[in-house]
């Protein structure tokens, strides 16, 4: 496997396929400004010559910067190698037209909770992609968390607002409960923790019930209670979260699409 680019979300994956029982020596890592982390890697093959005929390629650069990442790769094109590109909004007829149009192409938007084998990847394959190479990405990415097959690539856009950039809206809500927290007179470490396992207890309680996530707020919210008082403010028409929600993913979904001609 050859990985080019290695930030936070390379970081991401390769702990996960290195905790899935990945050898380190079947990986090459290319990336111009190396991490302390993957410096300390041992076994990786880092900014080393690539081998001639990878099973996988997986693109982890920021899409800003595929125009002048992607053509001295080109010879990995039109042969059994996979580019597998998590690059945000280019579309896979961005890397036909790089790598050759017989080239099969996998476009994934993993999200962050993959470090922690927690994360749920979305991609979409091109029509070169044999069955075993859809299974192997599908492994990939079930390795760190849940993959998920797109049928209609223009969707991904919209997966980009909801799941790519959603931990970003989670952090934003425990940082937030925690600002509110520590307003109310809490001390800020009680309050961050008290954000931290609300969360991560709500989660997991939403990925093992099974109800949706309106049945488990209402199973919180007592007639004439506390919570009601609450929800009155995040639920308002125009102001509350869903009307937000629905915009800060939107936007999101708006800058994948501007970033689709790199
Ligand atoms: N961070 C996240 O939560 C997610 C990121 N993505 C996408 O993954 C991609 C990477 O994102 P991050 O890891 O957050 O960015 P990052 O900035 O942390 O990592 C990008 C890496 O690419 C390297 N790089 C730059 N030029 C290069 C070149 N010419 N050759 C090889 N490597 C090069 C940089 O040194 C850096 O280590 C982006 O396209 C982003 O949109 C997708 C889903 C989630
Ligand atoms: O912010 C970004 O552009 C990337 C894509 C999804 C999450 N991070």
């Amino acid at each position: 496997m050859v990985v080019i680019g290695c930030g936070f979300m390379g970081k991401a994956l390769l702990e996960g396929w290195l905790a899935s029982g990945v050898k380190p020596e079947a990986i090459h890592v290319q990336d111009p400004a190396p991490s302390d982390w993957l410096k300390a890697q041992t076994g990786f093959h880092l900014n080393k010559d690539l081998p001639a005929n990878p099973a996988v390629l997986v693109i982890a650069t920021k899409p800003q910067v595929l125009a002048e990442v992607l053509p001295p790769l080109a010879h990995f094109g039109d042969g059994d190698t996979i580019v597998v590109t998590i690059a945000t909004g280019a579309p896979l007829a961005y890397y036909e037209a790089s790598f050759g149009a017989k080239t099969p192409v996998a476009r994934a938007m993993p999200n962050l909770p993959a470090a922690v084998g927690a994360g749920v990847t979305v991609f979409a394959c091109n029509a070169n992609v044999s069955d075993a190479q859809a299974e192997l990405v599908a492994d990939l990415f079930n390795a760190v968390g849940t993959g998920i097959a797109l049928a209609d690539e223009e969707q991904m856009h919209a997966v980009t607002g909801i799941s790519g950039s959603g931990p970003a809206y989670v952090f934003a809500m425990a940082e937030a409960m925690t600002k509110a927290g520590e307003a109310m007179g809490l001390p800020r470490d009680l309050a961050s923790t008290l954000a931290v396992h609300t969360i991560a207890g709500a989660g997991a309680m939403m990925r093992e019930a099974d109800t949706e996530a309106g049945d488990l707020r209402r199973a919180v919210t007592s007639k004439g209670g506390t919570t009601a008082e609450a929800l009155k403010h995040l639920m308002a028409p125009g102001t509350g979260l869903f009307d937000l929600m629905e915009k800060a993913s939107g936007a999101s979904r708006d800058r994948s699409i501007e970033l689709s001609t790199p």
